[in-house]
């Protein structure tokens, strides 16, 4: 491992994200004594403001996003002191230079830089740092998604930012990374003898991936008209879990081990066509509904025209691999849904033979599950079939659940912000909890044949009332196998 860098050089300073989540990420780590000593935060946005301004504005921020219990006034007051800002639009030399002046003197213990502005300046800022002077071997960039909106347009922004820098300096940020709960699927699948044996076609009979939130456009409706659900959320975090799901057992838990295998999965996902885009994928886009009892508008209500984006989407995709022939893998994701519900199901197949049920010998026999809830609660629900008490000839079996609370086995550890880890990572310059180039490509490959495929086979968004988990050709993407969404 190398040092960890001194400076963090964070654009976007001003914006949603770093309000919400990196600044109040940073915070916890200084209260905690994780971050390295001597520890510079070089904010940077557009606006016009002074170093105190923007101190009072992320003071603001922590107010408001930070849990109360976590917000202590001599922690907040260190923080502030760490911080300085300087205003620099993409583009402009004159601010670039200002902005190194902010950091002359430190490069050499080392500079983690962060985008967290509109994808198109990722390219750009690079060459302002470039030019600048500020990008040496010691030098990290971190991106926050989207790459680009689609392979080819991906390829250009990499390209960009690698002519700059080499791939192990840069870190791609997919924030589902960063949960505790998409972490432990390593843990689970890695640490423990008895799920690998059935880990695979013969023992698993189809995946499903759910990411629900109950929100709708939340002010992003510049970024995600146009963009939609599928590449918003598909395309980065549901394939990031799904290649977790499926890749084969790294070697060692190293950065190059981990992404070599998950690329492979990635790179085995089967393509679709206009043809399998009908059956294999729904999209769909929210109309006006009640979300938790809250009567909320519909989609092109909060865009203000109509719109052929899609706010939900369902697909049933293939890894064409040996381990997983003929399993399918369910995967939904949909704003304005009931819940705010995010898990992996597992469903087993059926013992090969069946001694109950038979002859009047019993009934109620079902195929084990697995669930791996990731939020809001977080848990892993094993169900297996147990013998209901009783002195009945005939034995009746029941589903019980093997339930493991990770917030009550982990009661006295605080549940962290998953850019806590990624932030950390960065510093440290551990790429294993980032995506590779390769992996990003892979991805978009992917969805750009689910897009094509729409494309051709001119299939717009169904409707949808909020509240509900998406249009009901969704459920029939399933029930057409014999399955069912775990609900
Ligand atoms: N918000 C979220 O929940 C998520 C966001 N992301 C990604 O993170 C990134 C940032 O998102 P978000 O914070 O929501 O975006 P915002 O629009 O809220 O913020 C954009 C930031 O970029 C700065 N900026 C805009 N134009 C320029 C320019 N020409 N030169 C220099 N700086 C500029 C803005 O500065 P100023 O305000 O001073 O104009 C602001 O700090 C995006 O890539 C987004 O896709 C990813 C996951 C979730
Ligand atoms: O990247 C994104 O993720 C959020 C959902 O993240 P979560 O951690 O709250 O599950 C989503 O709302 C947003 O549209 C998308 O850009």
């Amino acid at each position: 491992m190398t040092e960890s860098s001194a400076t963090f050089l964070l654009f976007g300073a001003t914006g949603d994200l770093a309000r919400r989540m990196i600044f109040p990420s940073l915070y916890n780590l200084l209260s905690d004594g994780l971050l390295p000593d001597d520890f510079l935060i070089v904010a940077s946005g557009r606006s016009e403001m002074d170093d105190d301004a923007f101190r009072d504005d992320v003071d603001a921020a922590l107010h408001q996003f930070l849990s109360p219990d976590r917000y202590d006034p001599q922690v907040a007051a260190t923080f502030r002191t760490i911080i300085c800002y300087q205003p620099v639009e993409a583009g402009n030399a004159a601010q670039f230079a200002a902005l190194a002046d902010r950091i002359d003197g430190r490069l050499e213990r080392g500079l983690s830089v962060y985008l967290s502005t509109p994808p198109s300046l990722f390219a750009p800022t690079a060459q302002g740092l470039a030019d600048a002077g500020l990008i040496t071997p010691k030098t990290r960039i971190a991106m926050e998604k989207p790459i680009g909106k689609d392979l080819a347009s991906s390829k250009q922004v990499n390209d960009g930012i690698g002519a700059l820098f080499a791939e192990d300096q840069i870190f791609r940020v997919d924030h589902y990374l960063g949960k505790e709960t998409v972490q432990n699927l390593l843990a689970l699948r890695f640490g423990n003898l008895m799920f690998e044996p059935l880990w695979n076609a013969t023992g698993i009979d189809h995946v499903q991936i759910t990411v629900g939130e109950t929100v709708g456009l939340e002010g992003r409706v510049s970024y995600y008209d146009g963009v939609g659900a599928l590449r918003d959320m598909v395309q980065n975090h549901m394939l990031q879990i799904l290649s977790i799901i499926a890749m084969e057992p790294p070697a060692r838990m190293d950065p190059t081990s981990v992404r070599d295998e998950k690329v492979k999965a990635l790179r085995s996902l089967r393509p679709m066509t206009a043809e399998t885009v009908k059956t294999h994928s729904v999209r769909g886009q929210y109309t006006p509904g009640a979300v938790g009892g809250q009567i909320v508008t519909g989609y092109a209500d909060e865009l203000g025209q109509p719109s052929t984006t899609e706010t939900f989407v369902a697909i049933k995709a293939h890894i064409d691999n040996w381990r997983w022939q003929g399993v399918p893998f369910y995967l939904r994701t949909g704003k304005r849904m009931p819940a705010r519900q995010s898990e992996i199901m597992i469903q087993f197949k059926p013992v090969r033979h069946s001694i109950f049920g038979r002859d009047g010998h019993g009934s109620g026999l079902e195929s084990n599950t697995l669930v791996i809830r990731l939020q809001p609660e977080e848990y892993i629900r094993l169900t297996i079939m147990s013998k209901r008490p009783g002195l009945e000839r005939q034995v009746h079996l029941e589903e019980v659940a093997l339930d493991v609370s990770l917030t009550a086995a982990f009661a006295g550890q605080r549940r962290r912000i998953a850019y806590e880890r990624l932030i950390l990572d960065l510093l440290a310059g551990d790429a294993t909890l980032f995506v590779r180039r390769d992996e990003v490509e892979a991805q978009w490959a992917f969805i750009d044949s689910i897009i094509d495929g729409w494309k051709e086979a001119n299939m717009k968004p169904a409707p949808y009332s909020s509240g509900n988990w998406g249009p009901s050709s969704a459920i029939a993407l399933i029930e057409r196998d014999g399955a069912s969404w775990h609900d």
